[in-house]
């Protein structure tokens, strides 16, 4: 038999181009469009990183006035998947909830068989526009709290937040959000999005590909170790009373015993980034403000242990779902709430691979090497 070169988990295979972002490993930097994540996050709306990533460019501002009005105009929960989303048991995962609201917008929409750019555009900014408040009404009816209807005064990520709980947060709260779904929006050939490209190669729609790619977030390889992290944390044990270093030695020993039992720790390591992921110092920097905000030193001693011990044992960097998820814990997010937020996100990345997809298609389909029994017949 003749060796075949199997390339497991397509690691280190490129599949095709892409001008949507460029993540590089060895200078540690992500680019959206050609422009560092780093200076997106500090300098811009998500708004305006969504166009960014549909358009090529970043709006003006009477490109941006139209841009966000239409986002303003699509927030309202649709009333069919609210009635769909009501008949789902609170046990069911909030990741769930998601797909099937995507599912349902989809069977909704006028345009759902046009594979026009035009049509595609427009059922990516609904889907965008119509997710928060999906996410916003799932966590507030498993608290048995009424709906709170959106504000178009407010932008996307004080308006998500307000939907959530009902108030208003404060500028530092909503701009830690804001930079969290910049960083969250778009990651190459992750495997959600290249689970996004082989549906729409299929020729299949955009809403059945953003669909899909919700099932491939789920999981705690990827997008699912945002809500893993805040699991470590809870086992371990939060204290309030506790001191950043009383929380780090616990945190350590935690770790260490994880190890030496050949545990996988959710939110370190990742499949293109060795020397650490780009984007953590920014979602880190986002999460000492929270931290400070709410005057949670402990938490930042479970953060630091957590790291340390990794790094001593093993040399494996967090990656951006570890400080994501204990910022998220502070504003106030239940844990399952944590990757539905990741999918308001990325909804932008998915939707953007899928119209470049679309653009210059071809059937994705790789070959495999049987290794079953050899032929054999029926008695
Ligand atoms: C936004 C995102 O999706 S970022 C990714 C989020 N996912 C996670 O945080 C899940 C935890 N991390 C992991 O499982 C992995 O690091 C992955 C899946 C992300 C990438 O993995 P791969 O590139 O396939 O590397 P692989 O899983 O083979 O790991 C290589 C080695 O590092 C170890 N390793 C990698 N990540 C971890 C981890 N989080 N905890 C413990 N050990 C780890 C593996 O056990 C393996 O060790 P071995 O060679 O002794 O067997
Ligand atoms: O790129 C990956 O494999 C996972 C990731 O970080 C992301 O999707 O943001």
């Amino acid at each position: 038999m003749v060796a075949v070169d199997i390339k497991k988990g397509l690691a280190g295979v490129v599949v095709d181009y892409t001008a949507v972002s460029k993540v590089n490993p060895d200078t540690n930097s992500l680019l959206y469009r050609g422009y560092p994540v780093q200076e997106l996050a500090a300098k811009c709306s998500f708004e305006e990183v969504a166009y960014l990533l549909w358009n090529g460019e970043l709006p003006t501002d009477a490109e941006l006035a139209e841009f966000t009005a239409r986002e303003r105009s699509g927030r309202a929960l649709d009333p069919v998947v609210k009635s769909v989303v009501d008949t789902l048991p609170t046990t069911a995962h909030p990741m769930d909830v998601c797909r099937t609201a995507a599912s349902v917008l989809g069977a909704r929409h006028e345009l759902a068989e046009d594979p026009t750019p035009e049509a595609n555009m427009k059922k990516a900014i609904d889907l965008w526009a119509a997710m928060p408040a999906v996410v916003a009404y799932d966590q507030r009816r498993r608290r048995g709290q009424e709906p709170v209807e959106p504000r178009e005064d407010l932008d996307y990520s004080a308006n998500f937040l307000w939907m959530t709980f009902g108030e208003e947060q404060v500028p530092e709260v909503v701009e830690a959000f804001n930079v969290s779904m910049i960083l969250y929006a778009e990651h190459s050939f992750n495997a959600s999005t290249f689970t996004a490209r082989v549906v729409t190669s299929t020729l299949s729609d955009l809403h059945s590909a953003v669909t899909a790619a919700i099932g491939a977030l789920k999981g705690p390889l990827h997008g699912g170790a945002n809500e893993a992290v805040m699991h470590t944390f809870d086992e371990i044990g939060i204290r309030s009373e506790e001191s950043l270093e009383e929380a780090a030695t616990r945190a350590r020993a935690w770790m260490e015993d994880a190890l030496a039992q050949k545990k996988k720790v959710m939110g370190f390591g990742h499949r293109v980034y060795k020397h650490g992921d780009s984007r953590v110092p920014t979602m880190k920097a986002a999460l000492d403000k929270m931290i400070a905000h709410y005057g949670r030193p402990e938490l930042l001693g479970l953060y630091n242990g957590l790291e340390q011990a990794m790094e001593e044992a093993k040399a494996i960097k967090p990656n951006l779902d570890y400080p994501a998820g204990p910022t998220y814990h502070l504003m106030g997010f239940d844990t399952q709430t944590f990757t539905p937020l990741f999918v308001a996100s990325r909804i932008t990345g998915w939707t953007a691979h899928i119209m470049e997809q679309v653009a210059s298609n071809s059937l994705i389909r790789p070959l495999s090497e049987y290794n079953g029994p050899e032929e054999r017949h029926v008695p």
